[in-house]
């Protein structure tokens, strides 16, 4: 298979997308971002990877760091986590309160800001630093050693995250908090504001299609738990507009707002991308456009 080709054909196709959306402005940090610019990277189960455009280029991973809280949350409390966060998409934005009340306090799903919020706040009973446990594990899959939080991002988002304020307290007031709300937070903003590139989140995505496998062969998750992440990465993983994903990519994915798309090629590899034009869901338009176009040519979609 020439992979590099594929790349540049998937390109020339996603560029040929009639619109570009606009990069999120409700992180002033991540406002600047030119709509326009793009990268892909693919990465094979035995760990080859590929790349188009910007695919080295750190960008904020943002909600895709939710993937990997996620997954580290499991691997290290197992299932007792299901008790604080549902696996039903949520058919609501992704920083959306109006469910919480009627759900008293148990959110939808770990990929919407309040799900994340939860996990998060396991994730940091269980290791005393969830954000440093996100990088460290984006850092050894990758190999990249200068994966960090960007602190100018982190303080934007607390500059300005009244809502994952408010989502915070009201889970708190629930019951559902184990650690102080100001903790939680800024283990929250940490590990969304990581920038790394669309290679290293390509390769740390790889255990999901390696079925729970790490880079050094040691196990994470049971085959089982990687196939359980992958199904509510479909269902869940694009926020409300997770049907359209399925419907025109067909793969595991997690976006996030920072223009990111990871997605899971279950027993194949991972692809990531990034463009920074965000449609009204808050994905990517080219990166959603680039996936589609990816299993439209390969037949790659697990459907
Ligand atoms: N969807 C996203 O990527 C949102 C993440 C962002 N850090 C927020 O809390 O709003």
């Amino acid at each position: 298979m020439d992979y590099q080709g594929l790349l540049y054909d998937v390109r020339d196709s996603a560029r040929r997308a009639p619109a570009r959306g606009r990069a999120a402005d409700y992180i002033p940090a991540l406002a600047a971002a030119d709509p326009d610019a793009f990268g892909m990277a693919l990465a094979t189960v035995d760990g080859q990877v590929f790349g188009v455009g910007d695919w080295e280029r750190p960008f904020s991973i943002q909600s895709v760091s939710k993937l990997f809280t996620l997954a580290l949350a499991l691997a290290e409390g197992g299932d007792e986590l299901w008790r604080g966060v549902g696996r039903e998409p949520s058919g609501n934005p992704f920083n959306s309160l109006v469910q919480l009340e009627s759900e008293h306090g148990i959110p939808r799903n770990p990929f919407i800001n309040a799900g994340a919020v939860v996990v998060t706040d396991r994730l940091l009973e269980l290791t005393g630093d969830a954000a440093g446990a996100v990088r460290d594990f984006l850092r050894a899959e990758s190999g990249n050693p200068d994966v960090a939080t960007d602190a100018a991002v982190a303080a934007s988002e607390a500059d300005h995250g009244h809502r994952n304020a408010a989502l915070a307290h009201f889970i708190a007031g629930y019951g559902n908090l184990r650690n102080p709300v100001d903790d939680v937070l800024a283990h929250y903003y940490a590990h969304c504001a990581i920038a790394a590139g669309c290679r290293d989140l390509a390769l740390a995505g790889l255990f999901l299609a390696r079925h729970g496998t790490r880079a050094d062969g040691s196990r994470l998750l049971t085959r089982s738990e990687a196939k359980r992440i992958n199904a509510v990465l479909l269902t869940c993983g694009t926020y409300d507009a997770a049907g359209d994903f399925a419907y025109r990519v067909g793969l595991p994915g997690k976006s996030g707002v920072g223009g990111g798309v990871l997605a899971v090629l279950p027993g194949r590899g991972t692809v990531c991308v990034w463009s920074p034009g965000l449609d009204t869901a808050g994905n990517s338009v080219l990166g959603v456009a680039a996936l589609d176009a990816l299993t439209t040519l390969t037949g790659w979609s697990v459907f």
